[in-house]
């Protein structure tokens, strides 16, 4: 609902019912102004609170409670914080007057302007009430947006690291921590390993079994270099068809032959049956390559020495490992 649509409600606090009977008859024949009327103090802020009114009209000297105390207590309760106050006097008093702005009042009138002028302020303090409201609830949904939108993006971003079919982080990610893991070594001076993974005789399975079993089958080979991946920095990726990479920073070469033996043991006790295979199940063929970076290299010649080394491990009759040291 806007402002627009939502009535002015008119809540009155004053010790004379006869002040209370003027306004109601002031404001009876507008039909978008709904009216409360209290005389008693120790009942304002509580009736204030139920009633949600777009503007309260306070009256100064009431016989147990200071005017101006009320004014203060409906800014102190969180319903009424914000709804503005009309206050009534029944004298112009400039000391008055300025006391009651400074209490937060937001308008000061002297008992009873013409009815015209009464509804005038009436409206024009509850319209900018309701504007702010709107505002406000306006404000919060942006918010709200704001951090969907966020969070759909947080989302998005982890996505398109992912390879959609096995879980792994896909090539752009691997690209990204190639080249933060790199750096870091050429900073430590560490030895740097990784292993190229290419699944043996993979064509002829998707051929015999169906592309569907292929993909499982890249699936549960995923989840067996995941297995492998043992310390906090070492990165299993998919780097594309059936072919896999493992990033190991710190790692010596004995520690990557040591994890691209894992991989072919981890694959073989997998069991899955392919009858085009020479060991009658699913292998794979691992190519490993470790050097001790030095300042101004890149790492793409470690990715080639992998690559080939994956290659002879394949001409040697795959199911096995090739993992060389470059220099
Ligand atoms: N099911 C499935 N197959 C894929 C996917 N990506 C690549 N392939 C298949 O993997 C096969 C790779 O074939 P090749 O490169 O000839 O390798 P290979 O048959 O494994 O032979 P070797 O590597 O020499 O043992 C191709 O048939 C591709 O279509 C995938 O996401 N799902």
């Amino acid at each position: 609902m806007n402002a627009g649509e939502r009535r002015i409600v008119v809540f009155l606090v004053d010790d004379q019912p006869i002040i209370g009977e003027a306004v109601r008859r002031a404001v009876a024949n507008d039909p978008e102004i709904e009216f409360h009327y209290c005389s008693v103090a120790s009942d304002a802020v509580m009736m204030a609170a139920s009633l949600h009114p777009t503007v309260i009209m306070q009256d100064l000297v009431m016989p147990d409670v200071d005017g101006m105390t009320l004014v203060h207590l409906y800014q102190m309760h969180p319903a009424l914080r914000h709804v503005p106050i009309i206050v009534l006097s029944s004298k112009e008093d400039a000391a008055v007057k300025s006391q009651a702005f400074a209490t937060g009042a937001a308008d000061y009138l002297v008992k009873l302007p013409e009815p015209i002028e009464l509804i005038a302020r009436i409206r024009h303090h509850s319209r900018s009430y309701l504007n702010q409201l709107e505002r406000d609830a306006a404000y919060r949904a942006l918010r709200e947006n704001q951090q969907q939108l966020l969070e759909v993006n947080e989302v998005l971003r982890r996505l398109s690291d992912v390879d959609g079919l096995t879980g792994l982080n896909n090539r752009r990610y691997l690209d990204a921590y190639l080249d933060t893991e790199w750096r870091r070594a050429v900073r430590d001076g560490n030895p740097f390993s990784i292993l190229m993974v290419d699944v043996d005789d993979f064509k002829t399975y998707n051929d015999t079994y169906g592309h569907l079993a292929g993909d499982e089958v890249l699936k549960l080979v995923a989840g067996a270099m995941k297995r492998c991946a043992q310390r906090p920095a070492d990165l299993a990726a998919r780097y594309g068809g059936e072919e896999f990479a493992m990033v190991l920073p710190a790692t010596p070469s004995e520690g990557a032959q040591r994890v691209a033996d894992d991989i072919l043991a981890n694959v073989r006790n997998l069991a899955i049956p392919h009858r085009g295979s020479q060991a009658a199940c699913i292998t794979v063929s691992v190519g490993g390559a470790t050097v001790s970076p030095g300042r101004g290299e890149s790492y793409a010649p470690l990715l080639e020495a992998a690559d080939v080394a994956m290659y002879d491990a394949k001409h040697a009759g795959k199911n096995r490992a090739v993992v060389r040291e470059v220099h």
